[in-house]
């Protein structure tokens, strides 16, 4: 058996048309474009790379795109001044922090700061609550288009059996909340987990989000299921050059599952697409419109 290969930057692509389309129908009715602010401390070179992707399908979504990019020693306080300013400003729709934040800023109180209505990230404490409760709130953009690939390849995902590898607050848990919400049997393995390929050999649908290359191995996976690789490792090739590899061992899952992403190309475009997304959706609330379908 070989898996089909989901095309992450092909739905991708899909889902950001819907959106560019929708922020069309938002400029006709509200006379402005909705707004994305994006906040880069200090210059991680695989940050600013994203930071400039986000940027750029900001603006090919026909979104506004404010970018600030401050210094590595910029404090706490004057990060806080930043978000309070665009928490004001009425042209800003949805904020994102670009995490990892040096390590002498305190992270919680930044991300607590963003008005919960302009998280387009979906990490404020409101928002884990309103996912966690059902309520309508902003997903992180990461488990969001996870879970949307996953629709696209299975339809319905009621009953199936799900294991989730990774318990971080920034996929792990909220995409445990996700397949819960879509009355999976959700199970969440994590570093101190017993026996994972005891775990992940019964789900269907299996998620990776471990940071650890090739952590999966392709004889855990059950025949058929479903693979999602959120995993992002760059690692030294053996010709000296950088490679891309995920969670999973492609190679080996690919030969027994029924669909999984590949990295690159996989759960990385969705989580851009996801963000414009929730900007454009975070805009429509703002103003009161109705809001689009995607
Ligand atoms: N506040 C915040 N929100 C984030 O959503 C956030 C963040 N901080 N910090 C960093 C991580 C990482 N992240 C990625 C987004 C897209 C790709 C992506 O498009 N990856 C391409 C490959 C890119 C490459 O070649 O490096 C792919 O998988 O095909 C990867 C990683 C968002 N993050
Ligand atoms: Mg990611």
């Amino acid at each position: 058996m070989t898996a089909m290969i989901i095309d992450g930057k092909a739905h991708a692509a899909a889902l950001r048309a819907r959106v560019a389309d929708g922020v069309a129908g938002f400029v006709a009715a509200a006379g402005r474009k909705p707004g994305l602010a994006v906040v880069l401390v200090g210059e991680d070179p695989a940050s600013a790379v994203y930071v400039r992707t986000k940027t750029r399908m900001t603006a090919e979504a026909g979104m506004a795109g404010f970018e600030h990019r401050l210094p590595a020693d910029t404090t706490s306080d004057d990060l806080l001044a930043l978000v309070d300013r665009l928490n004001a400003d009425d042209t800003v729709d949805g904020i994102l922090v670009q995490l990892p934040l040096p390590a002498h800023i305190d992270e919680r109180r930044v991300l607590t700061r963003i008005d919960p209505d302009k998280d387009v990230d979906g990490f404020h404490p409101v928002n884990v609550g309103r996912l966690a409760t059902g309520l309508h709130g902003f997903v992180p953009c990461t488990p969001l288009g996870c879970l949307m690939l996953l629709r696209a390849t299975l339809g319905e995902l009621s009953g199936l059996e799900a294991v989730v590898v990774g318990r971080s607050n920034i996929v792990g848990k909220p995409m445990a909340q996700l397949l819960l919400q879509q009355s999976c049997t959700v199970t969440v393995a994590h570093s101190r987990t017993r026996d994972v390929a005891a775990h992940v050999r019964r789900a269907d649908i299996v998620v990776a989000a471990v940071g650890i290359p090739h952590f999966i191995k392709g004889d855990w996976i059950k025949p058929g299921a479903s693979v999602i690789d959120v995993g992002i490792n760059r690692i030294a090739k053996e010709d000296g050059g950088a490679g891309l590899v995920g969670d999973v061992d492609f190679a080996g899952a690919a030969a027994v599952a029924g669909a999984i992403t590949p990295v690159p190309g996989g759960v990385g475009p969705m989580t851009i697409a996801c963000l414009m997304r929730n900007t454009l959706v975070a805009a429509c609330r703002r103003v009161c419109a109705a809001e689009p379908e995607l």
